[in-house]
């Protein structure tokens, strides 16, 4: 039978590119949300027999996970035989160790709720510092899309010039590559966060600067106070007005009124999370990942047009 795509309302536009490539048919959860705050979800279609993914990416996570959980057992319930999860963006993944006494671990405890309705899960490089991999997360077959092709890919075409800089010490390696893959020169500046909203930066003293492009890569723009910091040192230190190419555009309360004030040239983000700034689609690798994680169901076998990404967890749901 053929597969069912199944996205919250904002990733319809994702989900209109993504379910002919992995040969599903549409069926957008309908999420109504009451005066009192409540939500009804509804999946109107017949699900019976079929395997169902829904589509949702979890920033804001305190209010889409209940109603997520909620259309994933309705699914369940209308008959379908599984029930996987594509979160392009995976919230939570930040807060991944006490950072202070007494302070709760939320990434696995996330994970641990997510995955009691699901029987697979495909995100795209979620902020996993200090934890090696999703499958110390996930017991489900979980797998992580590697956004790194795509994002040189774009600087490669839109950049003179290019010099990538990641935001702190913990962006070196995935700087490095993506630098490595550009062919341009890379560097690595000195972060310090002191609050939510407290961020500073430092800059090393690069000839390349002098006269390239600075392009900021980073995973996430939240309060968007690092890209800031960032640019302000950069037009500082006399550069180029720098681009910034993030993945994941959570883009707190007027963050991004905010960089692009701070001297951003462009902004430039992925669909994961659906903004004007979107510049990358993600569909073709997020197609891929599914096909190879939900192995052995409906979802179109199809070949992930990059051959190298991370390695994925397999477990057993049922
Ligand atoms: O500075 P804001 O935008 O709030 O937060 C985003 C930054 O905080 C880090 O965890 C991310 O990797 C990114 O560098």
């Amino acid at each position: 039978m053929t597969p069912v795509l199944a996205p919250f309302p904002e990733m319809l536009p994702l989900a209109e590119t993504l379910a002919p490539l992995i040969g599903a048919d549409l069926a957008p959860v309908d999420w109504h949300q009451f005066p009192d705050g409540e939500s009804l979800v509804t999946l109107d279609a017949d699900l019976a027999g079929r395997d169902v993914a829904l589509l949702c990416t979890l920033r804001d996570p305190d209010r889409h996970a209940l109603p997520l959980r909620f259309a994933a057992e309705t699914a369940r319930d209308l008959g379908a035989v599984s029930v996987g999860l594509i979160a392009p963006y995976l919230g939570y993944m930040r807060q991944d160790r006490r950072f202070a006494p007494g302070q709760a671990v939320s990434a696995p405890l996330f994970a641990a709720f997510l995955q009691e309705s699901f029987d697979w899960l495909v995100t795209a490089d979620p902020h996993l510092h200090r934890i090696p991999s999703l499958d110390r997360l996930f017991t489900i077959p979980a797998r992580r899309v590697v956004t790194a092709p795509l994002l040189a890919e774009w600087i490669a075409a839109h950049v003179d010039d290019p010099v990538l800089l990641g935001p702190d010490s913990e962006s070196q390696q995935w700087v490095a590559g993506v630098a490595a893959r550009v062919g341009c020169p890379y560097e690595v500046l000195r972060k310090h966060r002191s609050g939510d909203r407290s961020v500073e930066i430092s800059v090393p003293d690069n000839p390349a600067l002098r006269t390239g492009t600075p392009v900021i890569l980073d995973d996430i723009a939240s309060s968007g106070r690092t890209l800031v910091r960032a640019i302000e040192r950069l037009r500082e230190a006399g550069t180029r007005a720098p681009v910034c190419v993030v993945i994941h555009a959570v883009f707190a309360g007027k963050a991004h009124a905010d960089i692009l004030a701070a001297g951003a040239r462009q902004i430039v983000t992925t669909n994961s999370i659906p903004h004007a700034s979107n510049a990358i689609d993600l569909s073709p690798l997020i197609a891929g990942a599914i096909a190879e994680t939900a192995a052995g169901l409906t979802f179109q076998q199809l070949e992930s047009p990059y051959s190298d990404q991370a390695k994925w967890s397999k477990g057993s749901k049922k």
